[in-house]
């Protein structure tokens, strides 16, 4: 059954692939913004964040007449049978989830609500925050559901149109059974629950992957101290399928714009329930941990010695955003550890396929962006690579030794084939590699 009309408030990585998606299943989608200028590019079916097959979607939802854009979400509230809350859920003081955006929508929105509409929320906010949704709309016409989004980013309409599961949470099963239905055609596994409970799935589901990927680079580190192979560790831990191959990849440490937040948040959550939860303030120091241990990598491969200087040392970067596969820098590990390793005395050259030298964005400070990665590599003492880009595999590192200082790779991301690089003249150190 289609919907006539749902609005989507928010249009970033979730909201827009949220209602381009939907209205690519057929219903009507009407989405919000406050950023007037994205809105207006919106409008002519331009996007402005990297995401495969999202522009298209976009069009083509314009074109059929339904998905259109409209500036500040009271607009987009009129006539709505289903309000979908895409809004950001920033690290707040302390760690917490900042929830005033979403809470500011509410108050623009709470009393334009239609009688009989769902409001569902599916920026990743904390247990209670449905309960407490509901009680600052105050009406009595107007359902609050939870339902948590798990695409990632660089493949967010393929993970959005072949989900892993749908999870609804809603103490009314009516309203719970009405969003679900929006997703019907997918066939995906549903988990029909309470609003707390879903709520938890999300912060559950990141926190695992982040403690899985802070396991699997504690285990590489180990490998490198016992002289194991961690390519081999995993592959043989992944064939159990209990285990699986998936987030098994070990790197610089986790980033992007969820991991990090929702595991401080999960934090929070826990201590105000009066719950230290070690495992998880373990996997955030590990992961800390990591970033600086990429920085004693580069000193020992430039320097020959662990603590040596990098003072005025030049070095080449590979890669900047938080994963291949993506133009977003927040909270990229990849520039984390840059900014250690300017720190430490170091200058920097950076090179990253889905950015270009004119390209000021203030994170980047510090960094010279070039607009290709032999530039980079231009007299540098070694190059590191930080995201996993596959072109990088393909580079020619005949050609880069021709450039270098010294040919020297640190590979935080076990990304480069050694033979291939070792045949060029090189030096490889990778991660808990033989
Ligand atoms: N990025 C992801 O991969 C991902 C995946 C799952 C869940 N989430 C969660 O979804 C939520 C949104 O994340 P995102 O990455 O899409 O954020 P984003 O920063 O990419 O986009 C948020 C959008 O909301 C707009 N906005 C801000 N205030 C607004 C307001 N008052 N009214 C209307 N629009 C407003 C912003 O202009 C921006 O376009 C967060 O809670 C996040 O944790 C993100
Ligand atoms: O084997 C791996 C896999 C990932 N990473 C790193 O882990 C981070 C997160 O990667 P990924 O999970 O692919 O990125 P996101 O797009 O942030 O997606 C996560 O965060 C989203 C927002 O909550 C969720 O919806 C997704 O399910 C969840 O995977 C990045 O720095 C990756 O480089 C590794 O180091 N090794």
């Amino acid at each position: 059954m289609f919907v006539r009309r749902i609005a989507v408030i928010g249009t970033g990585y979730v909201g827009l692939t949220t209602g381009a998606c939907l209205a690519s299943l057929g219903h009507h989608v009407v989405c919000a913004d406050v950023d007037a200028d994205k809105v207006k590019r919106l409008c002519a079916g331009e996007v402005d964040i990297l995401e495969p097959g999202l522009a298209e979607l976009v069009s083509e939802g314009i074109a059929a007449g339904r998905l259109s854009f409209v500036l500040g979400a009271p607009a987009a509230v009129e006539g709505a049978e289903v309000v979908f809350l895409c809004v950001p859920t920033p690290m707040g003081v302390g760690g917490v989830a900042d929830l005033s955006i979403v809470e500011s929508v509410i108050e623009e929105v709470g009393t334009l609500l239609p009688a009989g509409c769902v409001v569902v929320n599916k920026s990743t906010v904390p247990v209670g925050s449905a309960q407490r949704t509901a009680e600052l709309i105050e009406r009595d016409d107007v359902a609050v559901v939870s339902n948590p989004e798990f695409l990632r980013e660089g493949s967010a309409v393929h993970d959005f149109l072949n989900p892993d599961r749908i999870v609804v949470g809603c103490d009314q099963q009516d309203a719970a059974e009405r969003v679900a239905a929006l997703y019907a055609r997918l066939g995906a596994p549903t988990v029909l629950t309470d609003a707390a409970s879903a709520e938890l799935v999300k912060y559950a589901a990141n926190c695992f992957l982040a403690m899985k990927l802070s396991y699997v680079n504690a285990i590489a580190e180990l490998c490198d101290r016992l002289g194991a192979d961690i390519s081999d560790v995993t592959e043989g831990m992944g064939y159990d399928k209990r285990i699986g191959q998936a987030f098994l990849q070990p790197g610089p440490g986790w980033g992007g714009s969820c991991l990090p937040k929702d595991t401080s948040a999960m934090l929070q959550l826990a201590d105000a329930a009066d719950f230290e939860f070690r495992l998880i303030r373990a996997t955030i120091d590990t992961n800390n941990r990591q970033r600086q241990r990429m920085v004693e990598k580069v000193r020992l491969a430039v320097t020959g010695k662990r603590g040596g200087s990098l003072s005025k040392v030049r070095l080449g970067v590979l890669g900047l955003t938080f994963k291949a596969g993506t133009d977003d820098l927040r909270d990229s590990p990849a520039l984390a550890v840059a900014a250690l390793l300017r720190q430490a005395g170091a200058k920097l050259v950076g090179y990253d396929p889905a950015l270009r030298s004119g390209d000021v964005r203030a994170d980047l400070d510090g960094i010279t962006l070039v607009d290709d990665p032999y530039q980079a590599a231009e007299g540098v003492e070694a190059v590191v690579v930080l995201t996993e880009w596959a072109e990088f595999r393909s580079l020619d590192w005949s050609k880069l030794a021709g450039v270098v200082a010294r040919p020297v790779v640190v590979d935080t991301r076990n990304l480069l084939d050694p033979d291939v690089v070792r045949r060029a003249g090189f030096e490889w150190n990778g991660l808990g590699r033989r």
